[in-house]
């Protein structure tokens, strides 16, 4: 099971989350509404960070997402918006990072509506939709993941918390698509500055 840690945005708190907990993935978020959000500034400070990164985009220009690509160094770009499949296929063709697909979650999904991404994205990531895009902290019911058709691999995101891992564990054996998780605020102190010892506990659960 992959753990992808999102949101740091403190040199000290990431020396210790790459020291202590050697997550798989660390994201950014590039969003800046959010209260996560990094600016160009904090590339400099992660040069010697020995991690995958993750960046986070809200209906950003590919202009721009790579852009970020280059400045930080990132081996995956998280699309967190309404990106349309021809933006994603754009991307496709000028990077080679991985590109993920976050398919926001009400009730039920459409699973034919993710269909047009597959051949583009190399994982979709489910959360649970909020007016902020993301970082709300809660779950969907991820009951209706139990259908999911295709055999691409998938992240599962809201509201992850020290609690989870048994539930995740189960939902895994279920559906083997099921990849990794992505902890966030529900692992924080204050938004952007991770509670290491919570990930501990959560890390040592998932893989005991
Ligand atoms: O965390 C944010 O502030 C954020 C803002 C805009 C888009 C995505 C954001 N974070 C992503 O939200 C999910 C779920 O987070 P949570 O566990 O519910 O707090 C996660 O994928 C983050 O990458």
């Amino acid at each position: 099971m992959e753990i992808k840690v999102c949101g740091m945005r403190d040199p000290e708190n990431v020396g210790k989350l790459i020291r202590e907990i050697r997550p798989d993935w660390m994201g950014l978020i590039f969003y800046p509404k959010s209260p996560r959000f990094v600016s160009d500034g904090f590339a400099a400070q992660l040069a010697d960070v020995e991690v995958k990164k993750v960046g986070v985009f809200v209906n950003e220009t590919t202009d721009e997402i790579l852009r970020k690509v280059a400045l930080f160094g990132l081996s995956a770009i998280q699309l967190h918006g309404k990106e349309s499949v021809e933006l994603v296929e754009e991307l496709r063709g000028k990077s080679d990072v991985e590109l993920w697909k976050v398919i926001s979650v009400k009730s039920e999904i459409d699973w034919e509506s993710l269909r047009g991404y597959l051949p583009f994205v190399d994982k979709f990531l489910f959360d649970t939709a909020t007016v902020a895009h993301g970082g709300s902290g809660r779950k969907f019911d991820w009951t209706v993941l139990e259908s999911y058709p295709f055999d691409k691999g998938f992240l599962l995101s809201g509201g992850l918390d020290e609690d989870s891992a048994a539930e995740v564990l189960a939902l895994a054996a279920k559906i083997p698509q099921l990849q990794g998780v992505d902890l966030n605020s529900k692992f924080e102190d204050e938004p952007g500055l991770k509670n290491i010892g919570k990930l501990k506990i959560f890390k040592e659960k998932i893989r005991p």
